[in-house]
């Protein structure tokens, strides 16, 4: 059998993309998602992404992690899953798509950029002097770090995290962020994503932790942060009861090529 797909990024963060409109897709064998995001023998990314027909929405997107398995919001996938809608002329300029954390909103921009709505988030929960935990579609880990994030081993330091006692066999996402020393200059992060189970060169639910963690070190909506990968932007308000609504991730997505795979 053949499988027609597109390979989409947004900033460094890759995924396999399928318009699986008919619903042929097989999303029960993980191994075959598995090996198609493998680098070396497949076709390579971070995530497979199943663009569907949903009654009510646009289009439903459905994700998955490099190692096979569904997972929960992925928000640099969704602002690709837009940027392929897009391209496959289902949509305009706005939006309205389901994914697995509920409804959401998103505009996309002539030159790619999209801008995601994200859930409403809960008030970040502390877990340590320089550590917070947030939910923004995905469950992520923030470490705030004086200095050193070029040098962090983020492979090793993430992982430890990820399996420890406080996330257990489910996990978590790691992200390590460099406090800047003006709060309106870029937050530097890297991301160790669970499902990966490495490094990856941007997250869309992490930065969105990261920035809306960060406005409680002095960071003013929108927040820029720098990833490996590229610039992203957080946009948000605060509610009274200390958590965060109207929240907006923006940045750039790009199609990066289209083939047919044999499996
Ligand atoms: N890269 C994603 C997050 C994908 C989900 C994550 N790996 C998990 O399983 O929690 C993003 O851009 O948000």
């Amino acid at each position: 059998m053949k499988l027609h797909f597109h390979k989409y990024h947004g900033t460094g963060n890759d995924f396999v993309m399928i318009d699986d409109r008919s619903h042929a897709f097989a999303e029960a064998d993980q191994d075959r998602i598995a090996h198609l995001c493998q680098r070396r023998f497949g076709i390579g990314a971070d995530g497979l992404i199943l663009l569907r027909n949903r009654p009510d929405y646009d289009f439903e997107m459905v994700y998955f992690n490099a190692d096979g398995r569904p997972s929960s919001m992925c928000g640099n996938g969704g602002r690709c899953t837009v940027a392929f809608a897009s391209f496959l002329g289902l949509i305009s300029k706005r939006t309205c798509f389901l994914a697995v954390d509920g409804p959401h909103e998103a505009r996309v921009e002539a030159d790619g950029t999209v801008h995601l709505r994200m859930q409403d988030v809960a008030r970040p929960k502390p877990v340590g002097k320089h550590d917070t935990f947030l939910d923004t579609g995905s469950p992520h880990h923030v470490r705030f770090l004086p200095a050193g994030l070029a040098e962090l081993n983020v492979f090793a330091e993430g992982r430890t995290l990820r399996s420890g006692p406080l996330y257990g066999v489910a996990g978590a996402n790691i992200n390590f962020v460099q406090v800047p020393a003006n709060p309106a200059e870029p937050w530097a992060v890297r991301t160790y994503e669970r499902g990966v189970e490495d490094e990856t060169l941007s997250c869309g639910t992490g930065v969105t932790a990261v920035a809306l963690a960060a406005s409680e070190r002095g960071a003013t909506s929108p927040v820029r942060l720098s990833t490996p990968g590229g610039l992203l932007e957080v946009s948000f308000q605060q509610r009274g009861d200390g958590g965060f609504e109207n929240v907006w991730l923006s940045g750039p997505t790009k199609q990066v090529f289209s083939g047919v795979v044999s499996y």
